[in-house]
């Protein structure tokens, strides 16, 4: 089997942890194929619904950094992770297994995956030790309905996905809090994810920044930027869709196929073509394997053919 590694992660309170909890149990009840360990990486974790097999608050907790050192919760927290790091903690305590499956529930705090080196450090770091990792990033899905949410969703989750430069899926968690129907509630998202450049670039914030507006919805629009996998951990087929993308981002069993179409947003229509002119469709593209590729220079993105030129002036530029 080798060793894998899910890093989840994610703004404070979008289901990371339920969703860690629940993804072990489905592991280890549906496909019992996996030794899987959950592993607790967060200093300033409270009760968990879960028994970590690893649990950094072992070796360091936030609150003993804030009486040690008279920080602040979030200077604690970085501190706390730095530990993590430095004292090769993690790496001894995973052992030297030849098969892991670890399923990581990682903090809440949003700068660790998009302004500090510390959780790129720590992929680094499994992946020397044989571990091939995918990060989860999490989003609210009920924050989609609001446009400039949405669009600031999507930049982080990019951001994650350029700081960390490992494969990365993007769940849209707590689907059934759009509706109780659900083909209804894949459809509010489906259609809050697919607005036109336009009506993002009119919607998305204040008349002052049109024209920073009009680029960003550009971008977001003409990039593909980022799908979302539909996730409501109280039902087993989105949990077990998570997983097939995870598996498929990892090449966990080659042989195992994601269930079609199941992508939602931007990148489910994203096409990415390789140097060698093999062309990869919607989940091969959204799970950011060409994210990967692209950073590496070894992949070329083929955009939509609509690019509307928003940038150069007409109507929006009147807002100014
Ligand atoms: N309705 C609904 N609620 C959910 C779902 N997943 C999680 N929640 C709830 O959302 C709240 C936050 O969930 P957590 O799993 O603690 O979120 P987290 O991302 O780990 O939060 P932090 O540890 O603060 O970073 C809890 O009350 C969960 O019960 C879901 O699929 N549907």
């Amino acid at each position: 089997m080798g060793k894998y590694a899910q890093l989840v992660v994610g703004p404070a309170g979008a289901g990371k942890t339920t969703y860690c909890a629940v993804a072990y149990d489905h592991l280890c009840t549906v496909d019992r194929s996996r030794h899987v360990h959950l592993v607790n990486l967060d200093p300033a974790a409270g009760a968990l619904p879960y028994k970590p097999t690893v649990d950094v608050r072992e070796l360091v907790t936030v609150d003993d950094v804030m009486e040690a050192c008279e920080l602040g919760p979030n200077g604690a927290l970085v501190f706390a992770m730095e530990t993590v790091l430095t004292h090769n903690w993690m790496a001894d305590e995973l052992g030297d297994y030849e098969e892991d499956y670890l399923v990581i529930d990682c903090p809440g705090q949003i700068e660790l995956y998009t302004h500090y080196p510390i959780m790129r450090q720590f992929i680094s770091m499994l992946e020397r030790i044989g571990y091939k990792v995918c990060v989860l990033y999490f989003c609210e899905a009920p924050r989609f309905i609001n446009t400039p949410a949405y669009v600031s969703s999507v930049l982080a989750a990019t951001s994650a996905m350029l700081s960390l430069g490992t494969a990365q899926v993007n769940v849209a968690s707590k689907m059934d809090m759009l509706s109780e129907d659900p083909e209804e509630r894949e459809s509010i998202v489906k259609q809050a994810l697919n607005p036109s450049p336009f009506s993002l670039a009119m919607s998305m914030g204040h008349p002052r920044y049109a024209r920073l507006n009009a680029a960003l919805a550009d971008i977001v629009d003409r990039f593909s930027l980022v799908s979302f996998v539909p996730l409501t951990c109280t039902d087993t087929d989105s949990v077990q869709r998570v997983l097939d993308y995870v598996d498929q981002s990892t090449q966990y069993g080659e042989d195992l196929e994601p269930r079609d179409s199941d992508y939602i947003g931007q990148g489910g229509d994203a096409r990415v073509q390789d140097t060698e002119g093999c062309e990869w469709e919607g989940a091969d593209a959204a799970v950011g394997r060409y994210d990967t590729e692209m950073a590496t220079g070894s992949g070329t993105m083929i955009t939509p053919d609509y690019s509307p030129d928003y940038t150069s002036g007409g109507d929006l530029d009147e807002q100014d």
